[in-house]
């Protein structure tokens, strides 16, 4: 008679079976645009599982009771804040893709996590990496044409204008002019309408167009004599921005501190 051996005991995914833990990820805003798409990545990403989803009027306590490690956050300006103290309070890590962040939002967070030296917070305007490279090509051409203004086209549910990437895309570039010692791009305009120029973002002018079908798209366009060159990036689906967010979510516990923006994680 043969005796078969009994199976082993089906082994779940974690420290038993000797694999790396799970990363246990909350969402907040899980019933929004965004946080259904993250809520949808983070399930089917291998390293991770999702304990908790939290949206407007949810208890933000089930993120701290479920065990969540990192929280994702794609909320609204308004109440972003609130969730960074309070996930900093709770001792857990933060994820933000949430817009509406200045100097002195990020200053604030910056003090909040001192007494927490373990702790990362990650706040990122966009996780599109295709956006993320057109900042850092906008930024490097920026230097070698005079003029540069920048148009952020998005559907229209969207609640800030302008877009949290054209603000930052603007910030490097007038960062670059600036340390190419250059002046003012030539404006002869006096007379307009309130509004015709765009939003004076340090001297570069944005423009928001708002419009239906549209998702989540940028252009630079930098002019000298004689020539113009458009840099433009388009999101057409969110889940244009999953990469970014699972990659910030792996690595945010291992970089302790504010990081704004990914690009470090990308090696640019
Ligand atoms: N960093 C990036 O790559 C991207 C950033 N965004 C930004 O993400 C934010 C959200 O965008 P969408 O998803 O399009 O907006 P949305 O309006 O579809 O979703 C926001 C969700 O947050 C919920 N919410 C509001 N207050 C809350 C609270 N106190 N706690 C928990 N949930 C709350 C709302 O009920 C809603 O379901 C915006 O600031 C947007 O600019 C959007 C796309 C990409
Ligand atoms: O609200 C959006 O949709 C987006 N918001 C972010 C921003 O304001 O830059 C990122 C992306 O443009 C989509």
């Amino acid at each position: 008679m043969t005796t078969v051996p009994p199976a082993p005991d089906p082994q779940p995914s974690g420290t038993d079976s000797g694999e790396a833990p799970l990363v246990s990820v909350g969402v907040l805003g899980a019933r929004g645009r965004m946080g259904a798409e993250v809520v949808k990545a983070v399930n089917a990403a291998d390293d991770m599982e999702l304990v908790a989803m939290v949206d407007a009027g949810d208890w933000l306590f089930n993120v701290a009771d479920a065990g969540a490690q990192v929280v994702v956050d794609f909320t609204r300006p308004d109440v972003v804040m609130d969730n960074i103290r309070f996930c900093i309070d709770q001792d857990i890590h933060c994820v933000v893709g949430t817009t509406g962040f200045d100097q002195e939002r990020l200053d604030t967070v910056r003090a909040w996590l001192e007494p927490k030296p373990e702790l990362g917070v990650v706040i990122a305007p966009n996780f599109g990496i295709g956006a993320i490279l057109l900042m850092r090509f906008a930024q490097e051409a920026a230097r070698f044409f005079p003029s540069t203004e920048i148009v952020e086209l998005h559907h229209p549910q969207k609640v800030d204008a302008p877009s949290g990437t054209a603000v930052r895309t603007a910030r490097l570039i007038a960062q670059a002019r600036r340390a190419a010692g250059m002046a003012p791009a030539p404006d002869a305009t006096t007379d307009s309408l309130p509004g015709a120029r765009g939003a004076d973002v340090e001297g570069v002018a944005v423009h928001a167009v708002r419009l239906s079908g549209l998702v989540a798209h940028q252009e630079v366009l930098l002019g000298a004599e004689g020539e113009t060159l458009t840099l433009r990036h388009d999101s057409y689906d969110r889940a244009s921005f999953m990469p970014g967010v699972l990659l910030a979510v792996r690595e945010v516990r291992r970089r302790p501190g504010l990081t704004v923006g990914i690009e470090s994680f990308l090696g640019l």
